[in-house]
């Protein structure tokens, strides 16, 4: 679990890139973060993985608060955390499968290990026909399922992906988000930073916008009774569920539906056309 509890940070230039942040992110949750360029969508994510440290507030990982943590520690807070870059960040002289292979190596795992799980986790991002090849020799789409299966290979219970889908053509970007959801099923927390509104409309998840540095709007601000209410009405589990609560439900949901309707309109703006949709 994830938890913001009044957190700032100001960078050293005076910049105050994210103003008391209040927020949980629950274990298995999918979450979307959006807004415009600068926003502090990345400052979020830093202070998560530890390049960043908060001016004030506390920021706790499974309620470890790792604000002013020693750097020695950080690799241990790391190793939760899988992470996906929009430039990829892979090893352009090594095959896939040794990309794959050194992230296991660099913790410390067993050749046996790492011959047993690298061929499982390339085979779940659907590239294990192509473990000797090389990341130059392969399309973005699929460096980026490199980039995934090496965030996944230490069986992290965290993704932090920082537009994983920025660097790729954008029919492609549907399937990252595919595999992304399909591990998120498996019970891995997905954080994931995007511009791209047709994406943010296609997949149903909690949506967060930061807006000069603050939380402007999230969809999960339903209460924890309507989310169950409404999750048993889509799945037919009405039951145990009395009427009020599924017109309880029904209302949430589609005030939640109209809270996301703005990412897939123009009030949601990517920020290489940001002049011309402020215009
Ligand atoms: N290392 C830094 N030093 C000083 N200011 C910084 C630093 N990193 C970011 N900023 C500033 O903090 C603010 C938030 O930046 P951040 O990178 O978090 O935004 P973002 O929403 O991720 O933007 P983008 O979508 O363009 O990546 C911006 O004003 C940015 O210029």
């Amino acid at each position: 679990m994830i938890e913001f509890r009044n957190v700032s940070k100001v960078y050293n230039n005076g910049t105050e890139a994210l103003h008391n942040i209040n927020l949980k992110v629950e274990k298995g949750e999918f979450v979307f973060i959006v807004g415009s360029s600068g926003a502090g969508k990345s400052t979020f994510l830093k202070l998560i993985t530890c390049e960043e440290r908060p001016n004030e507030g506390q920021v706790l990982i499974d309620g470890q608060d790792i604000s002013h943590i020693r750097k020695g520690k950080i690799p241990y807070v790391r190793r939760k955390m899988g992470l996906v870059f929009q430039d990829f960040r892979l090893i352009d002289h090594m095959t896939v499968y040794d990309n794959v292979a050194f992230a296991m190596r660099v913790v410390g795992a067993s050749p046996k290990a790492i011959k047993k799980r690298v061929p499982y986790i390339l085979g779940l991002v659907g590239l294990q026909h192509k473990a000797k090849h090389y990341p130059t020799e392969m399309s973005g789409g699929e460096r980026q399922r490199v980039g995934l299966a090496r965030a996944l290979v230490n069986n992290p219970s965290m993704i932090i992906a920082d537009e994983p889908t920025g660097n790729i053509d954008p029919a492609l970007s549907y399937e990252i988000v595919d595999l992304l959801s399909a591990i998120n099923e498996r019970g891995t927390t997905v954080l994931m930073v995007t511009h791209e509104h047709s994406l943010v409309k296609h997949f149903h998840k909690r949506i967060i916008q930061i807006h000069s540095g603050e939380i402007v709007a999230d969809t999960a601000a339903i209460s924890k009774e309507q989310q169950a209410a409404a999750q048993a009405v889509a799945t037919q589990e009405t039951v145990a569920v009395d009427r009020e609560a599924i017109r309880r439900a029904k209302e949430a949901r589609a005030k939640a539906d109209a809270d996301a309707q703005p990412y897939a309109t123009k009030e949601f703006t990517a920020p290489q056309n940001n002049d011309q949709a402020n215009g």
